[in-house]
C-alpha cells in the first residue's frame, strides 16, 4: 500500500457537554477510496469537517501529505484548500441561486488566482470542466434552478475539481437523488477518481454503495469507530452486529 495521503489521529469533537466524535483515527492511502458509514447522527460529517478543518477538533491531529493541517497558518491553509475538494449532499443548497454556472465554476480561479487555469482561457477551462462531468457549454449561462438534481450535483463536482485537488470528500453526494440518477453520478465519480488518481473520503449510510465504490470502509457508531477494513470483506463478514444491521437496512446498490 502507498504511503497515506491523509492521517487523522485521535479526533474528538465536543459541543458543550456532548461528545459527538470520540477518538477517531483514520488513514487514507493515495488513490484509495475510504468509505465512512454509520447511522444518522453517528458523527460522519463531523469527522469529515475536522479533516478538512472546516471545524476545529477538540483534540487530535490531522496530517495531509505530511503537513500538520491543524497547525497550518493562513497561507499554508490556503495552499492545502486547493488540494482538498468537497461535495456535499444537497446539490441545490450548495449552489448560489443568483449565480450562473459560469460564475459558479469561475469562482475558485478568482479566489486562487488565474495561474490555476494552466494556460487555458477561462472559457476553454470552464467548457472542459463541464465536459468532464457530462455537461456541455450551453450550461454556462444558465442558473442552478434550470437543472435537475443530478445535473446540479455534476456542477458541484466540476467546481470541487476545478483546482485539481488530490483529495476529495464526498459527503453523501447521491442521497438526495433518485436511485438511477444517483447511480449515474456514482459511476461518474468512480471514473473521475480513476482518471485523476483521486484519494477520497466517501460518506454514506449505504453499505452496498460503499461496497460498490470503496476500497476500505470505516464504520461509525455514536461517535466511535467500530470496525475498519476491506469494504468487500466487511460487507460479506461483518464482525459487529451494528454493521450487520446497517447492511440489512439498505437495499442492494444497482450500479446500472
Ligand atoms: N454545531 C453543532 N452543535 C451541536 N451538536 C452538533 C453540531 N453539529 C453536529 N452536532 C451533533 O453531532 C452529532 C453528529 O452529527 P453528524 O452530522 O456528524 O452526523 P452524521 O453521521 O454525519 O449524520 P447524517 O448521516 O444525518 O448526516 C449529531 O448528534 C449532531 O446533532
Amino acid at each position: 500500500m502507498n504511503a497515506p495521503l491523509l492521517v487523522a489521529e485521535g479526533l474528538v469533537k465536543e459541543y458543550g457537554n456532548s461528545r459527538v466524535v470520540s477518538d477517531v483515527s483514520l488513514s487514507i492511502a493515495r488513490g484509495e477510496i475510504l468509505g465512512l458509514v454509520g447511522e444518522s447522527g453517528s458523527g460522519k460529517s463531523t469527522v469529515a469537517r475536522m479533516v478538512l478543518r472546516l471545524i476545529e477538533p477538540t483534540q487530535g491531529a490531522v496530517h495531509f501529505d505530511g503537513v500538520d493541517v491543524l497547525k497550518a497558518g493562513r497561507s499554508e491553509m490556503k495552499m492545502l484548500r486547493r488540494r482538498m475538494g468537497v461535495v456535499f449532499q444537497d446539490p441545490f443548497a450548495a449552489l448560489d441561486p443568483r449565480m450562473c454556472v459560469r460564475d459558479i465554476l469561475a469562482e475558485p480561479f478568482a479566489i486562487h488566482g488565474e495561474e490555476a487555469l494552466q494556460g487555458k482561457s477561462m472559457e476553454e477551462m470552464l467548457t472542459a470542466m463541464l465536459r468532464e462531468v457530462g455537461l456541455d457549454a450551453s450550461a454556462l449561462d444558465r442558473y442552478p434552478h434550470a437543472f435537475s438534481g443530478g445535473q446540479r450535483q455534476r456542477i458541484n463536482i466540476a467546481r470541487a475539481l476545478a483546482l485539481r485537488p488530490e483529495f476529495l470528500v464526498l459527503d453523501e453526494p447521491v442521497s438526495a437523488l433518485d436511485v438511477s440518477v444517483g447511480a449515474q453520478v456514482i459511476n461518474l465519480l468512480r471514473s473521475l477518481q480513476q482518471t485523476r488518481g483521486l484519494t477520497c473520503l466517501f460518506i454514506s449510510h449505504s453499505m452496498p454503495l460503499v461496497r460498490y465504490l470503496c476500497d476500505r470502509v470505516a464504520v461509525m457508531r455514536r461517535g466511535e469507530l467500530v470496525e475498519v477494513g476491506d469494504a468487500v470483506s466487511i460487507c460479506e463478514h461483518p464482525r459487529e452486529a451494528y454493521t450487520q444491521a446497517l447492511i440489512a437496512a439498505t437495499p442492494e446498490f444497482v450500479g446500472l
